[in-house]
């Protein structure tokens, strides 16, 4: 298995009483699959996410990377599994503005280390895999909101992650270029050996994805698919 949270718990502290946001999760990515997280706003989503990116910890349970508990590494090795095993991606797009399109998709690349000149020469072949070979000099602020997602989408997949997280990837977007982000999304999980775990309101986007699951009061249920 990819990715495995076990009996996966966090709570906040809000004044004197406590928060459990997630309550005794358990949920298995296997390599190359895609599935959706719903749920109502506040419903843990995000807090989902994050923990299982190593970007937050779990108040009692664990998370597990090809076996190994993530929570046991130290900050370097989680700094460096996340550059090289992990892509983000974001409602906002999180690019740096000061930047072109191909910059920020070589960014990190250069912080695995890997050559400029190789580091630009992937970013070109990713920009023109989403559609951007002609894009390649803009800055984020001269690009539309689908341009900008499908950078941080060319972004994410830079050191050819085998898990991409991604948080609302078309909730910034009109409805037709949710509809086109989301299928590049489909269609690179369908090219690459990555897989892919997307949080979303949509419940049309998720229903066609071949697993589903529900965030409610804590815990995850399985959607029964009707498509
Ligand atoms: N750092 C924190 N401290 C205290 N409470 C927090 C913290 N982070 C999140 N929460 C609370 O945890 C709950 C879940 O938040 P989370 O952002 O995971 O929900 P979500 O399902 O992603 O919501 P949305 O769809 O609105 O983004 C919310 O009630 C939120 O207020």
């Amino acid at each position: 298995m990819l990715m495995e949270c076990r009996h996966l718990s966090r709570s906040y502290q809000d004044g004197d009483r406590q928060l459990q946001v997630l309550q005794d999760i358990n949920l298995s990515v296997a390599a190359g699959e895609m599935l959706a997280i719903v749920g109502s706003s506040g419903s843990g989503k995000s807090t989902l996410l994050h923990c299982m990116g190593g970007l937050d910890k779990p108040s009692a349970g664990s998370v597990l990377f090809g076996g190994q508990a993530i929570e046991e590494w130290s900050a370097n090795k989680l700094a460096d599994w996340r550059n090289q095993q992990l892509g983000f991606i974001y409602q906002f797009h999180h690019l740096l503005p000061e930047f072109t399109a191909l910059e920020n998709v070589a960014m990190p690349l250069l912080i695995a280390g890997i050559k400029a000149t190789q580091a630009e020469l992937r970013a070109k072949a990713l920009l023109q895999r989403v559609g951007l070979a002609e894009r390649a000099q803009h800055r984020p602020a001269e690009l539309s909101g689908g341009e900008r997602q499908r950078v941080a989408i060319a972004r994410a997949l830079a050191n050819e992650p085998s898990l991409v997280l991604a948080d609302e990837p078309t909730g910034n977007l009109d409805d037709a270029t949710a509809v086109q982000v989301f299928e590049l999304l489909k269609e690179l999980n369908q090219e690459l050996d990555t897989a892919f775990v997307i949080v979303t309101h949509d419940q049309s986007l998720a229903a066609q994805l071949p697993r589903t699951l529900s965030l409610h009061h804590g815990q995850l249920e399985q959607v029964e698919q009707t498509a």
